[in-house]
């Protein structure tokens, strides 16, 4: 292997996530690039979609709070890097401020949270969530589906703020949420666990991670959907 990367201790190899992010990449365009996101990157979104969107999303939040507690406990059961203790933490953190936010908002619009029906689409959403928490479920997969949900938001919302964006101003604030800098490095710092997580993965497992990726990619579709009224 005279002169091979390998031989010069380089990493020629693309990163498990890398090979799934252009291997799904239509699926994952579909969960980022989604009409809703189209339409307030645009500017044309209807406010009806908009308050829709946040009364599920506020239910959403909720469930996800003990998902993400769950993935904080495999990973004191699991891995051996104290940091990802301090990454998941921050996201528990970050949680907080999104649920004070969310209160905030729909007192803004005029929306109430209380009694809010979830539809189907987020009752689908939370199950998949509650799954994962199943002690039997990796924390490789669950930190997986973890770096998957934030990303999704991160990346949609920062395209509604790229320069040529024309995201009416009531709405930037909720663009901000998700597509600050900071939001994006936190989701860097889980995209670098579950990378690591993956690459030690056995096979049966990092397919298994993979599953939850696209699961995720698809739950997040249809998330998009029911702001237009489909449940
Ligand atoms: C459906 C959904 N996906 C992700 C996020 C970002 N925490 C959210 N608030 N809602």
């Amino acid at each position: 292997m005279e002169g091979s990367n390998e031989e010069e201790g380089k990493k020629s190899e693309v990163s498990v996530i890398e090979t799934w992010l252009r291997k799904h990449r239509s699926l994952y365009v579909g969960a980022t690039r989604h009409p809703f996101i189209r339409s307030i990157r645009d500017g044309t979104v209807d406010l009806s979609s908009f308050k829709r969107w946040l009364e599920q999303d506020y239910i959403f939040v909720r469930a996800f709070v003990p998902f993400v507690a769950g993935v904080l406990l495999k990973a004191w059961k699991e891995s051996f890097e104290s940091t990802d203790i301090d990454v998941i933490l921050s996201g528990v953190a970050s949680l907080n401020d999104e649920i004070a936010w969310f209160k905030k908002e729909a007192s803004k619009w005029g929306v109430s949270l209380i009694n809010i029906v979830p539809q189907k689409a987020n009752q689908e959403y939370c199950r998949f969530l509650e799954r994962l928490m199943s002690s039997d479920v990796e924390y490789t997969v669950a930190i997986t589906a973890f770096w998957a949900i934030e990303s999704v938001y991160q990346d949609s919302f920062a395209h509604c703020l790229e320069d040529d964006s024309k995201t009416p101003e009531e709405l930037k604030e909720t663009c901000q949420r998700w597509g600050n800098d900071g939001f994006r490095q936190y989701c860097r710092a889980l995209q670098s666990i579950a990378e690591r997580q993956l690459e030690k993965a056995p096979d049966d497992v990092r397919e298994k991670a993979e599953a939850a990726f696209l699961d995720v990619l698809e739950h997040e579709v249809e998330f998009w959907n029911m702001s237009h009224g489909d449940t």
